[in-house]
């Protein structure tokens, strides 16, 4: 299986039309029009009328279209769904969802044959709910979980700080439901817009702890989710190496081999595979 490059995934207020412009032509692997948070009460209308004429005027190329919408209990949530009806898109991002209710909720009002749901899990409720979030997947097509950093430690009360450790457990609990649920995983956003140094940390920091890529909020933030998620020059060489080391007779009846100093089995060569067969994937 082909897993699709999810590196780095730009929100932009539906509400601006030049930030939607420049998505067309920027290197991010997911594009979200974002109805929630990043729109004011007032412009939530207009921000929805936008959506449907930008994605009707396409030019995405391939980056996958997403467009999170506002909860079903806000004012604006069932007006989102509506609207988004026969468009398209890829997925619809939904936030806070804090149980298999609310997916249930979402895929009533989408109806069978709408978009995927990718989710949001930036509540502590949701976070407790993740083993029940992940067996109502398939029934609800469930095909993402993103993590709401911002939101998750407004209601946690925490603070992050440079290495987010307070976030930690939430975080490993989000990979691990998706990875068991058969889901894509993606990491909260950086805040720190002038930092560069944070956020290659960060990402380094999503990656390493099995993320399949970065929400982003800003053009200058691609690059060091594009490279941390990578695969880097040096895993994709690793990869080559592994899969030559398989495929060479001597090693055709071996689970596992010694190669350039470390073990290698057969779970590495189909991770390998699937490295190099994800890299081959055009860009944009
Ligand atoms: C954060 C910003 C408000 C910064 O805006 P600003 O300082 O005006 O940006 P620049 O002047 O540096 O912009 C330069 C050009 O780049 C374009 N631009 C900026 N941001 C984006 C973007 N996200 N996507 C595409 N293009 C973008 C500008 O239009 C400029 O172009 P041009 O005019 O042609 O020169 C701003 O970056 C912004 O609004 N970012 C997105 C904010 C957002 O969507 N927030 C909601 C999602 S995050 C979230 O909700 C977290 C989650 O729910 C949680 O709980 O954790
Ligand atoms: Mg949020």
């Amino acid at each position: 299986m082909i897993l699709r490059r999810r590196r780095s995934a730009l929100y932009m207020p539906a509400s601006n039309p030049r930030a939607i412009a420049k998505a067309r032509s920027l290197a991010c692997d997911v594009v979200i029009l974002d109805l929630e948070d990043a729109v004011a009460p007032d412009e939530k209308a207009a921000a929805r009328d936008r959506v449907v004429a930008e994605i009707g005027t396409g030019g995405f190329g391939s980056r996958e279209l997403v467009v999170r919408i506002n909860a079903l209990d806000t004012p604006w949530g069932a007006d989102d769904i509506a609207a988004l009806r026969g468009l398209g898109v890829d997925a619809v991002l939904v936030p806070k969802i804090s149980g298999a209710v609310d997916l249930a909720a979402v895929r009533a009002a989408l109806g069978t044959d709408g978009p995927p749901i990718w989710a949001m899990i930036e509540t502590c409720g949701g976070v407790l709910e993740l083993p029940g979030i992940a067996r109502a997947a398939a029934g609800s097509r469930l095909t993402a979980l993103i993590a709401g950093t911002n939101d998750l430690a407004k209601e946690l009360r925490c603070r992050p700080g440079v290495d987010r450790t307070p976030l930690i457990p939430a975080l490993m609990a989000i990979v691990t439901a998706a990875r068991a649920a058969g889901l894509v995983a993606l990491d909260g956003v950086c805040n720190a817009l002038d930092d560069a140094k944070r956020l290659a940390a960060e990402a380094e920091q999503g990656a390493g702890l099995g993320y399949d890529g970065k929400t982003l909020i800003h053009p200058a933030q691609l690059a060091a989710a594009n490279t941390a998620f990578g695969p880097t020059p040096d895993q994709l060489a690793w990869a080559r190496t592994i899969v030559d080391a398989f495929a060479d007779g001597a090693t055709a009846d071996k689970g596992a081999i010694r190669l350039n100093g470390e073990m290698v089995e057969r779970l590495h060569l189909a991770e390998a595979e699937a490295m190099l067969a994800q890299a081959d994937q055009p860009e944009g």
